[in-house]
């Protein structure tokens, strides 16, 4: 099933709960929020208390994309605020195979992220380990930045490596993704959509609904 996941970080931070609950209502299935620590990103976003804060508007799953050095520090702030599946930079852990356990010993899903530059191969041997990997289509640390393309290329191979393992990991994209690039991307093999911009920049609800008439061309 395709999913879109509409990132706060684009909304009007002056009615962040109502802006979730707009997207939950008009369908989205998850909820991303990007905490961002202003070392691992340049930026500072917000973190526990606001996500914390926004459990109450939405009951979407609550997917954390930690841009954050040693992540490992925060799982149990982060679960205890709301999360339902943490995404961890693998270039942000010096121990991955422990952070991606705490995920999952806190009885949350676990994702991997992947800057642009980082090659696939830092997967070989913990993709059976996580529930998501998420490939990141512009360099992390803001919002409404333009897609890079070679980034197909990587939703493709990787798709095409689970396959090959028999794995039906969810692929999720974040960054510069639109109505008029997703279809390339669901193409290429990716299955969670993050926007920001193009959800929370005009009327939220009305572009949630854009994307989901657009999954619907891909459903069976
Ligand atoms: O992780 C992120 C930035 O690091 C955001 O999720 C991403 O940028 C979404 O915003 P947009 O759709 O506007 O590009
Ligand atoms: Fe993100």
């Amino acid at each position: 099933m395709l999913k879109l996941a509409p990132s706060i970080l684009a909304a009007d931070f002056k009615k962040l709960g109502q802006q979730v609950a707009e997207v939950s209502e008009a369908g989205a299935q998850y909820i991303h929020l990007d905490v961002m620590d202003g070392a691992f990103v340049p930026s500072i976003s917000f973190g526990m208390p606001v996500i914390g804060s926004l459990r109450s508007c939405s009951d979407r799953v609550f997917d954390v994309h930690m841009m954050v050095e040693e992540p490992g520090r925060y799982i149990n702030d982060i679960k205890e605020a709301g999360a339902d599946l943490i995404c961890v930079h693998a270039e942000a852990c010096t121990h991955l195979d422990r952070t991606i356990n705490q995920i999952k010993e806190a009885g949350l899903k676990a994702g991997v992220a992947l800057n642009p530059a980082t090659s696939l191969s830092v997967l070989d041997f913990i993709l059976p380990e996580v529930d998501m990997v998420l490939i990141m289509t512009v360099n992390p640390g803001f919002g409404g930045q333009k897609f890079i393309p070679y980034t197909l290329d990587k939703v493709r191979a990787l798709r095409r490596i689970c396959k090959e393992r028999n794995l039906e990991t969810d692929i999720q994209v974040d960054g510069g993704v639109t109505c008029d690039n997703v279809r390339e991307l669901i193409e290429a093999g990716a299955n969670v959509f993050v926007a920001g911009s193009a959800v929370f920049k005009g009327n939220a609800a009305e572009n949630t609904k854009a994307f989901l008439k657009i999954f619907e061309e891909y459903e069976v």
